[in-house]
């Protein structure tokens, strides 16, 4: 069953429009790698599955929910925002900029969505996320501040963090961009644990080897619209199409 799925999707901002038309859909349990160039609508896709902009024409469905609706009487009504809320819940999404509070230990950050939101009680939440900051490696570092852990370091707080909210699907959006190519293989290796775990992601990078390791799929964006996609070991060794073919030669 698809868990992710995108019809003909459109956006403009102003006069441009950044999607026009894309489709695109998700398995339980894949891994879907959203590659193309800068400016092409990758974070902004991202970004529609996940309520953080409306679109303007197509549908997406999330777990066969309507992203930004709700289906009553067979007709399509707008969410209201405790709804959205609601239904966002189910979607962790990790950004380049790991925006981690700034005054909260590792594990405050981690702990405050469930304790907040899903209104777990402190002491059962506490656990929980001390064995998410374990699985991503920094049982060490649960009091340490944002100002005091590295760039790979804060961002496997902020995979923990978005784990602790126990999501369905995962967006990450170039999640090592900002870091140091020293940094980045640890942050990878997280992502690889968790897509072998069976958790269902999207994931926008320039991360050639991730994709080709763990993708199931991997879609081309250029200028707003898929021009490709396949399994990787046949789209990134034998693209068909030129636009594919001159982006992984500037990358590869
Ligand atoms: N809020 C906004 N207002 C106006 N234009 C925007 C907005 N967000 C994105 N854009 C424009 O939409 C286009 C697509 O941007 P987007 O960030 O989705 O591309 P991308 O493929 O993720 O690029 P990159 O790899 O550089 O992050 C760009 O031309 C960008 O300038």
């Amino acid at each position: 069953m698809s868990l992710v799925r995108a019809v003909g999707v459109r956006k403009r901002f102003g006069g441009t429009e950044v999607l026009r038309g894309v489709d695109l859909e998700v398995a339980q349990g894949q891994v879907v790698c959203l590659l193309g160039p800068s400016g092409a609508g990758k974070s902004t896709f991202l970004r529609c599955v996940n309520h953080l902009e409306t679109i303007d024409e197509g549908r997406i469905w999330v777990d066969g929910q309507p992203v930004g609706f709700v289906e009553r009487g067979g007709k399509l009504h707008e969410l209201r925002e405790r709804d959205v809320a609601r239904q966002r819940r189910g979607i962790g999404m990790v950004f380049q900029r790991f925006n981690l509070f700034p005054h909260r230990t590792a594990l405050e950050n981690v702990v405050e969505g469930p304790v907040r939101v899903l209104g777990e009680p402190k002491r059962e939440a506490a656990g929980r996320a001390r064995a998410l900051l374990e699985r991503v490696g920094l049982a060490e570092k649960a009091d340490a501040y944002p100002h005091q852990l590295s760039g790979g370091q804060q961002q496997r707080v902020a995979i923990a963090r978005a784990l602790a909210m126990r999501p369905k699907l995962m967006l990450f959006d170039e999640p090592t961009s900002a870091l140091d190519p020293e940094l980045v293989g640890e942050v990878l290796e997280v992502m690889v644990d968790l897509a072998r775990e069976g958790m269902t992601m999207i994931v926008v990078t320039h991360e050639i080897g991730f994709a080709r390791q763990v993708a199931d799929e991997v879609v081309f964006l250029v200028d707003g619209a898929v021009v490709e996609s396949g399994p990787p070991a046949r789209v990134l060794e034998n693209p068909r199409e030129q636009r594919t073919r001159q982006f992984l030669s500037k990358v590869l």
